[in-house]
């Protein structure tokens, strides 16, 4: 059986990368996914609007739907503060020990926590089994018709609080329609937008920031 691309993400971190080096691992999997194959990360461009939007919120509990290859999860979790946290959801068994490799091999695994499952069963129970309070940033990368009911749900679940960041990725391509439709002219987000580009490509996309204004 002959290996997956995510595999061969993992190979090529694992073979170039400096151990315990995060920018090394993203300069990495951005360098094998714009000359060998792409793969949906959110990449170098979008990645500068990631981290200036984590370093603003500086989250002590960070949330992450769609683990992926943990690209993104490295991207956070090599900004946050010594007790910071962040746990990364993701469903495909298949991404989940090439995430958490990935995640290793940049040093992080004391920061990042990969919840397997879906984001809808996970969120429910984030308080409860992982004794959460509220949640500082959400970064939203998972499949886009999920980012509006996961969004509902984080604040039913009362994971949201006055100031809480929430930043969605693919605002345009493949684009989130009813996120957008739930957040920007609502009373209990202040949003801004930040026109980019689709990861490794010229394509047109952006990200949205919307604060929970409780
Ligand atoms: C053909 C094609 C390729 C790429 C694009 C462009 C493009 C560009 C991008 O930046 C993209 O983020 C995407 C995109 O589709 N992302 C979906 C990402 C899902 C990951 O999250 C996981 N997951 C999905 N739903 C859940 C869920 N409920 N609970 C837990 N994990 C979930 C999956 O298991 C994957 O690990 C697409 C457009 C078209
Ligand atoms: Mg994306």
């Amino acid at each position: 059986m002959d290996q997956s691309k995510e595999q061969r993400i993992l190979n090529s971190v694992s073979y170039n990368a400096i151990k315990g080096d995060p920018e090394s691992v993203l300069a990495c999997i951005d360098k094998y996914c714009s000359q060998n194959e792409w793969a949906m990360n959110v990449g170098d461009e979008k990645g500068l609007i990631l981290d200036k939007i984590v370093k603003e919120a500086d989250p002590t509990v960070a949330l992450e739907l769609g683990t992926y290859c943990g690209y993104s999860a490295v991207r956070i979790a090599r900004l946050l503060k010594p007790n910071a946290r962040l746990f990364s959801i993701e469903f495909n068994a298949e991404f989940v020990p090439i995430a958490k490799e990935i995640i290793e091999i940049a040093g992080l695994q004391d920061k990042v926590t990969i919840l397997e499952g879906h984001a809808q069963d996970i969120i429910p129970r984030l308080k409860t089994q992982y004794n959460m309070d509220t949640l500082d940033f959400v970064f939203l990368d998972h499949w886009k018709d999920r980012y509006a009911p996961d969004t509902i749900l984080l604040e039913e679940c009362g994971l949201l609080r006055k100031g809480s960041i929430l930043l969605a990725d693919n605002i345009i391509f493949p684009g989130a329609p009813d996120f957008l439709k739930h957040v920007r002219n609502n009373i209990h987000y202040e949003c801004t937008h930040y026109p980019s580009h689709l990861e490794y490509m010229k394509a047109p996309d952006a990200m949205e920031k919307a604060v929970y204004l409780g």
